[in-house]
């Protein structure tokens, strides 16, 4: 499959950051459910890049239905959506042209599609088509919380600084998704938001980037589903991360912290109350043997510094095969990760109801 993904709903990703336009088609979708574009813009709003901390290439991002919806339902039909690009600016390229940019994919695409790969703006690479994949996020995201379902992230960690993370406590833990939901630049902690944000700036003035890692939270999804070996909740939504570009690091609950501590620590004791079944903790995330079991999902994301830097960088030529010094112009994210954020909830939504829409018959969810 190239540029698809999914299987009971599906989303095809297509486009440039430098051509006419980007866009996705999600198709699978159930019938008859009202899409809020209110709700889909503000989305959008939330991967824009605004000020100093980040890309000063600004879109207006609007996000045009061409298929699929109708008398402002989705038909159940491939619902495609178009975003036109219309700040390019490709002489920043024709400049730098043939030189690879290390830990971007410039080398990877001339090598794959021999030199015919559009390179303005890392063409198909670009995180610019993560625009169409929170557009597609939103409305998946619109269906699951019409069925109690609730996504938040926010930025757990950003270089050395630390935000608060999420508590254990369910009606906390929905709070606390409600708070970073408003938030433009998510963090728990309001003085670690400005000390982050300052110090990307620090860094962006220094010529170079920053990563860090995202934690995200699910509440309200039912207890069955995922599947138990290759189609686990784990494997799904992996996937999905992983398709995001700078995205190299997933891990849920405890993560690689399940090496630190015994079984007696690792294991979440079960309890039930009121003929409700849940565990007392929350370590395993709210997934055994690869299915939901009705606790909070729990995801930390790691999102790499942003490759195009302002150092000179040692590279190549792939046009005249010489090794050369690089400087890159342009207009890039001195951080990606507080745009990334809304990425991260848009392909984890997608997964889920991907997931339900294999549990129940279609329309169940409308
Ligand atoms: C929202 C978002 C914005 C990004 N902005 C930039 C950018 O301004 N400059 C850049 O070089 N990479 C940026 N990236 C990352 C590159 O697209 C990515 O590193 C590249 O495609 C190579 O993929 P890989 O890092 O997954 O190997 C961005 C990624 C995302 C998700
Ligand atoms: C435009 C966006 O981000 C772009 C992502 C990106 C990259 O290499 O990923 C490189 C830059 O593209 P350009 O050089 O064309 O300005 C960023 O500005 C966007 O996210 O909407």
């Amino acid at each position: 499959m190239k540029n698809n993904i999914g299987t009971n709903i599906s989303m095809t990703l297509f486009g440039e950051s430098h051509g006419a336009a980007i866009g996705i088609t999600l198709d699978g979708l159930p019938a008859g459910f009202p899409i809020d574009l209110d709700r889909l813009a503000a989305d959008m709003e939330k991967r824009k890049a605004k000020g100093r901390i980040s890309t000063q290439r600004h879109e207006a991002d609007a996000v045009q239905i061409v298929s699929g919806f109708f008398e402002g339902k989705t038909t159940g039909t491939p619902l495609t959506l178009l975003i036109q690009n219309t700040n390019t600016r490709s002489s920043d390229y024709t400049k730098t042209h043939g030189r690879l940019r290390p830990g971007h994919a410039d080398y990877t695409a001339f090598e794959k599609y021999h030199g015919f790969q559009d390179y303005r703006g890392g063409g198909h690479f670009s995180g610019r088509l993560t625009a169409p994949i929170v557009a597609a996020g939103s409305i998946c995201r619109q269906i699951l919380e019409a069925n109690g379902v609730q996504i938040g992230s926010h930025i757990e960690q950003l270089y050395t600084i630390h935000d608060d993370v999420f508590s254990n406590d369910l009606d906390t833990l929905q709070e606390q998704i409600a708070q970073v939901n408003q938030k433009e630049f998510a963090t728990l902690d309001p003085q670690c938001e400005d000390e982050m944000k300052s110090l990307i700036e620090k860094v962006a003035a220094q010529g170079d980037s920053l990563g860090g890692i995202v934690e995200t939270a699910v509440i309200g999804l039912p207890t069955g589903l995922g599947e138990p070996a290759f189609d686990s909740v784990e494997s799904i939504l992996s996937h999905l991360l992983f398709s995001v570009p700078a995205v190299k690091g997933v891990s849920f609950g405890l993560g690689f912290g399940f090496a630190n501590v015994k079984g007696s620590m690792a294991n979440d004791d079960f309890a039930c109350q009121d003929g409700k079944i849940f565990t007392m903790t929350n370590h395993n995330a709210g997934i055994n043997g690869g299915i939901t079991n009705g606790m909070p999902i729990l995801i930390h994301t790691c999102v790499k510094p942003t490759p195009s830097i302002y150092k000179e960088q040692a590279s190549v030529d792939y046009l005249t095969k010489e090794n050369v010094k690089l400087q890159i112009q342009g207009r890039h994210d001195p951080c990606i990760i507080h745009r990334a954020r809304i990425v991260i909830d848009s392909v984890v939504a997608f997964g889920l109801l991907d997931l339900w829409m294999s549990k129940n018959a279609q329309g169940d969810l409308v």
